[in-house]
């Protein structure tokens, strides 16, 4: 389904500010290894996020699903200069392409890439999160919601990508689109949060815990 019309994407694109250089470097290092690299988070979803940590002034960040590093990289970018942002990453090739990028200062400092699955990661961290970005596997994304939330508190802000999971939430019944609808009714029973569910490229969720 397309969920954005084609032109009008292209235009908002078009008005979105570029990635900084280091980080077109990263997608052109994933373009250049991967054979796909749709998992990419994108301009938009990327300068979101990066406005949404100087807004918010987050210190703390979590990164649920790392792929090459591009939403690491969008966020760490502008942390404070003590700020930290974990990011966790089950699958180690695409490792080989984020390490390069995050050794480099000021990313080496600010950033801990945790290898593993996020399901048993996240409960052992300890401390809360200003932001969490929430991209990993869609299946799991309820479990994933009440183990964030425990991580979270007043001022928090959760950023959930593919909360349209191209148009099949409408009529879920089963799978990860299920899972995907699920998350947003849960969300929405928290009378802890406020919640927009935003139309950009494949639904981006914004939670604020109130
Ligand atoms: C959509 S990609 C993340 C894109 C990334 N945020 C970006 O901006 O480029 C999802 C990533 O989550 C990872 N992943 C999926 N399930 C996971 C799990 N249970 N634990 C850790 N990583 C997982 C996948 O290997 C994949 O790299």
């Amino acid at each position: 389904m397309e969920l954005v019309n084609k032109r009008i994407a292209e235009y908002t694109e078009s008005f979105t500010t570029e990635e900084p250089e280091i980080v077109k470097r990263l997608i052109r290092a994933s373009e250049k290894n991967l054979e796909h690299t749709d998992m990419l988070s994108g301009r938009q979803t990327g300068l979101l996020l990066k406005l949404l940590v100087q807004i918010s002034g987050a210190k703390r960040v979590l990164d649920v699903g790392t792929f090459t590093g591009y939403s690491a990289l969008m966020m760490a970018g502008v942390l404070p200069e003590n700020g930290e942002l974990i990011t966790i990453e089950m699958n180690s090739r695409y490792r080989e392409i984020s390490d390069g990028f995050f050794s480099k200062e000021p990313y080496r400092s600010k950033i801990r890439q945790i290898m593993g699955n996020a399901l048993e990661v996240i409960p052992g961290l300890e401390g809360n999160f200003d932001l969490v970005y929430l991209d990993a596997d869609k299946i799991s994304y309820p479990e994933y919601w009440k183990m964030i939330r425990k991580k979270t508190i007043s001022g928090s802000l959760i950023v959930l990508d593919n909360m349209l999971w191209d148009g099949m939430v409408l009529n879920a019944k089963e799978g990860k689109e299920y899972a995907i609808h699920k998350t947003s009714e849960l969300i929405r029973d928290d009378d802890e949060v406020d919640q927009l569910m935003l139309p950009l490229r494949d639904g981006v969720t914004v939670v604020r815990v109130k």
